[in-house]
């Protein structure tokens, strides 16, 4: 049988071709035909978008927003799109608090086929329970340690000249968020050490870039294709050196306990994530460097996002500049550095929201089209584990990947809503019995920057807890501007209906007279 087939395979193979050549057509060519046969196809039911001219996959890869904004004009109710993993059923707002805390829809599972290189390399997902439980109820304990860390870092990235210096924004805030995220999850030694800030910075953002190319290839061939990018090479030396780094820190903090334990002492108690992760885990076994780069991965880019926003906001108002150093003047100069000193920042808390409400819109980019139309986003991703029947009788398949669309721009909710309104939610939060409904960490159908419902992010308290601190130190220490010859907003990066500010994009500081000490 086997003479046989290779007579058969040697009669249509060419002479002197090489064995290894005709082994890459060969995979080449069984991919294309095990994609052509296991081709993801659209669920039957849902009307499926795209934009004029452009197919399904290229509408949703390219031109995501139009895509999702002209569809959502033309029907009333679920659609899918077509993502580089497979069809995806957008629900219309409306049905964001129906299905929010639905055991049928499962988070983690919807991302299972876009972030492939992480799962291949780790076994564990992140702790969303150690950020909910400890990390949320510990930021009384932690807010020393950010704004030591905050000081320290700001000398190392901004330096001290009164002259103006012009730098990428994004390269600062994302050395100054992985700095701030790594005290608190990993200690004051690791956070300093170059080579984990470097695998905390770059990561996440591999990790996107190697996944991107790999949907563009047929199913079969993207673990090759993961082999071979030059971001799939620096994902795996990421892994082996945390693991590397993380460790032996591990081993030395066990040692430490064992150590206290034999001399009948209370073994030292550690406030960071690493400490947490132990207590949580309560005997189980633990791949701490592989928790750490699913938190790295869950938090910096975010984060990062979420402060450099806030910092062109900054750039571009500054009189609302200016309004929020006089209320750090004011509370922190009045009360000092407290978990409960942070909170009373309520201008910051109010700016912070509006600023995550205002860039999903994509309103300085889009400002010659009209805005609300132009500019669409998604929030709520699920994964359908058994079949859901929403309100208006339509059935969501088993199997099935869904996201909510936003709806930032609800005039209803947001009078004005193309206008930038820093105070926007401090009034609101003045209404009678509206304090906790506005604020930056409050998730609603629309403001869902932190998702909505059961799966909200849970390191969102956090998250606002530190840009907080940050903001402090970033706007008593520096004066901040736009480039003046480069006219204003970088472009953000775009990609399917997700945007990212700008990987070059540039902007001016110089150092100012802080007019209360905020150090240590
Ligand atoms: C401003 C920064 C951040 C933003 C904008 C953000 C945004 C989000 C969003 C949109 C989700 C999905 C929620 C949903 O679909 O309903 C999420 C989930 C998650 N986030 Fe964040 N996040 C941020 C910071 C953080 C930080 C600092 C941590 C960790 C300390 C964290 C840990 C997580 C985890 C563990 C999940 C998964 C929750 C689950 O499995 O139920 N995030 N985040």
């Amino acid at each position: 049988m086997s003479l046989i087939s290779d007579l058969q395979f040697a009669s249509i193979v060419p002479d002197g071709l090489p064995l290894s050549l005709i082994g890459v057509v060969a995979t080449v060519v069984i991919g294309i035909i095990y994609s052509i046969l296991t081709k993801e196809r659209p669920f039957a039911g849902f009307p499926l978008a795209a934009i004029q001219g452009q197919s399904p996959k290229k509408s949703w890869l390219f031109h995501g927003p139009q895509t999702l904004a002209e569809a959502l004009a033309k029907y009333s109710g679920p659609f899918q799109v077509m993502t580089g993993t497979g069809p995806k059923i957008v629900l219309p707002n409306r049905f964001a608090d129906e299905i929010r805390n639905n055991p049928s829809l499962n988070f983690q599972k919807a991302f299972l086929k876009v972030r492939w290189p992480l799962e291949w390399e780790m076994r564990t997902t992140s702790s969303p329970k150690t950020v909910r439980v400890k990390l949320t109820q510990s930021l009384g304990l932690v807010t020393d340690d950010l704004v030591d860390e905050t000081t320290a870092a700001l000398r190392d990235i901004y330096g001290e000249s009164p002259e103006w210096t012009t730098a990428v924004l994004k390269d600062g805030v994302t050395d100054l968020v992985a700095r701030l995220s790594s005290r608190v999850f990993l200690g004051k030694d690791v956070c300093r050490n170059e080579r984990w800030l470097q695998i905390a910075t770059t990561y996440t953002v591999d990790s996107f870039i190697a996944s991107y190319i790999m949907r563009m290839a047929p199913t079969p061939l993207r673990f090759f294709v993961y082999w071979f990018v030059p971001q799939g090479r620096s994902i795996r030396q990421a892994v082996r050196d945390a693991r590397q780094i993380i460790d032996p820190e591990v081993k030395r903090r066990i040692a430490a306990v064992d150590a206290a334990r034999a001399a009948g002492l209370k073994p030292p108690k550690t406030a960071d994530t690493l400490g947490w992760m132990y207590e949580v885990a309560r005997g189980r076994k633990v791949d701490y460097p592989a928790s750490q780069l699913s938190l790295t991965m869950a938090a910096i880019h975010t984060t990062t996002e979420t402060t450099g926003q806030a910092m062109l906001d900054i750039c571009e108002l500054p009189d609302v500049a200016q309004q929020l150093r006089e209320e750090i003047i004011q509370v922190i100069g009045e009360h000092g550095w407290s978990k409960n000193s942070v909170t009373k920042l309520k201008l910051m808390d109010s700016f912070l929201k509006e600023s995550s409400r205002v860039h999903p819109l994509n309103l300085r980019r889009t400002r010659s089209a009209n805005p609300i139309i132009a500019a669409r986003t998604g929030s709520m991703n699920r994964y359908v584990e058994q079949p859901v029947e929403l309100s208006d009788g339509t059935v969501l398949p088993k199997g099935s990947r869904i996201m909510v669309a936003a709806n930032f721009a609800d005039p209803v909710a947001y009078p004005s809503p193309a206008t930038f309104d820093a105070a926007r939610f401090l009034r609101r939060r003045q209404e009678p019995g509206q304090e906790h409904a506005w604020q930056f960490v409050t998730t609603t159908p629309e403001h869902m920057h932190f998702g909505h419902g059961e799966h909200a992010c849970p390191g969102r308290f956090f998250a606002a807890h530190l840009d907080k601190v940050a903001l402090c130190h970033l706007l008593l220490k520096y004066e901040w501007r736009f480039v003046p010859a480069d006219g204003g907003f970088p472009k953000p990066d775009t990609f399917e209906t997700g945007f990212s500010g700008s990987r070059t994009g540039q902007v001016q500081f110089r150092r100012r007279q802080e007019e209360i000490v905020l150090d240590l």
